[in-house]
């Protein structure tokens, strides 16, 4: 099977990584000329892991390559979600019948359309499925233990095997969208925690706040339809992960909405939350159960000043006391 990974970036060179241990070769297709001459010269992919040594097996080239693509039975798109649409819409000329797989952990805005749903926009494809789970690029690379959810349904169940590894495990769901949710779910609930861990420093306080997160994270995937996923690698474990680790962009922009400290909007570095935020409070609007934390997360981008008050405010709603159940 030809495999191209669309995005050398960190977490396009891991799964890189992964698959080239079960075929005879996998192309990554980037902008970065310095990036692509580093790992076809050097087995290495100078900015976003340059410790890791790559398999040899794994060939870079510029996205214009768009013959090579096409030449692609399985494209796996690494791109931030905020460019997703663009790459597929510059691609959709030379798409025909190829497999798809988004691994983006953020949703469009102001659309609120999920990534399997742009690509299937702008390209025409059919076969679009989605890969989540608790996976920081950096690990995954490096072959340490991880676990991964692949939503994918219908006859192509095969390409799961693409990601066999001695330190994979994987599960599966036909809830391709569902597996989506997630991930994005997961990135604004990590803010969240972020967020809050600069005002309680307790163990009681943090985990109680993050069963929190996870209960209205889970009413948010009821109410939009995708039962069952609780348990899927892609929902609990990514949403722990992300929400206990430092190394986690979408908690690190909490820790610092939670300390005043100014966010850079030009910064390269790409956390999905902060515009995944604004498409789930428009998704929302229609559920007829409050969501005081995804509430608390959209203004803390928005009202930077008042995070204390907020938080205080914050803490009146998220009143469990049995009276009120
Ligand atoms: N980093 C991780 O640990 C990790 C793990 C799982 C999933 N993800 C998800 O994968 C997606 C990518 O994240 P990342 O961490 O690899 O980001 P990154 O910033 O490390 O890499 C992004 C890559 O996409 C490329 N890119 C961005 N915009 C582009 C455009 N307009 N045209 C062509 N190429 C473009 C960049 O050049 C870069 O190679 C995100 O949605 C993220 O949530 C990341
Ligand atoms: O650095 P983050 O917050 O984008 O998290 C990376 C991965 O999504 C962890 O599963």
């Amino acid at each position: 099977m030809k495999v191209s990974v669309l995005g050398p970036g960190s977490f396009g060179t891991a799964v890189a990584q992964l698959i080239s241990q079960n075929v005879n070769e996998i192309n990554l297709f980037g902008r970065n000329k310095d990036i692509i001459n580093s790992i076809n010269q050097k087995n290495i992919n100078n900015v976003y892991h340059p410790w890791v040594p790559l398999n040899e097996n794994i060939k870079a080239f510029k996205l214009e390559n768009k013959n090579l693509i096409m030449d692609s039975d399985l494209i796996i798109f690494c791109i931030p979600s905020g460019s997703t649409r663009i790459v597929a819409e510059y691609l959709s000329g030379v798409l025909d019948d190829q497999i798809v797989i988004s691994t983006a952990k953020g949703i469009e805005y102001p659309s609120v359309k999920y990534m399997t749903q742009v690509i299937k926009e702008e390209t025409g494809l059919d076969n679009i499925f989605s890969l989540s789970g608790p996976t920081f690029a950096d690990e995954l690379i490096r072959n340490v233990l991880s676990a991964v959810t692949m939503g994918i349904r219908g006859s192509h169940k095969d390409i799961i095997n693409l990601f066999k590894s001695p330190n994979i495990l994987l599960d599966v769901s036909e809830d391709v969208e569902g597996v989506e949710l997630c991930s994005i779910l997961k990135n604004i609930y990590a803010t969240a925690m972020g967020i809050f861990d600069t005002y309680y420093q307790g163990n009681n306080e943090h985990n109680a706040l993050l069963n929190l997160c996870f209960k209205e994270m889970d009413s948010i995937l009821r109410a939009s339809g995708h039962m069952g996923l609780y348990s899927n690698f892609c929902s609990f474990g990514d949403l722990v992960l992300t929400a206990n680790t430092d190394k986690s962009r979408n908690r690190t922009i909490g820790l610092m909405l939670g300390k005043n400290m100014k966010l850079d909007p030009s910064s390269p570095v790409n956390v999905e939350s902060i515009k995944s935020v604004k498409a789930i409070k428009m998704m929302s609007n229609n559920y007829n159960f409050k969501t005081p934390i995804l509430d608390f997360v959209d203004l803390a981008f928005d009202e930077r000043e008042d995070i204390r008050q907020l938080m205080n405010q914050l803490i009146k709603r998220l009143d469990y006391s049995p009276i009120n159940l």
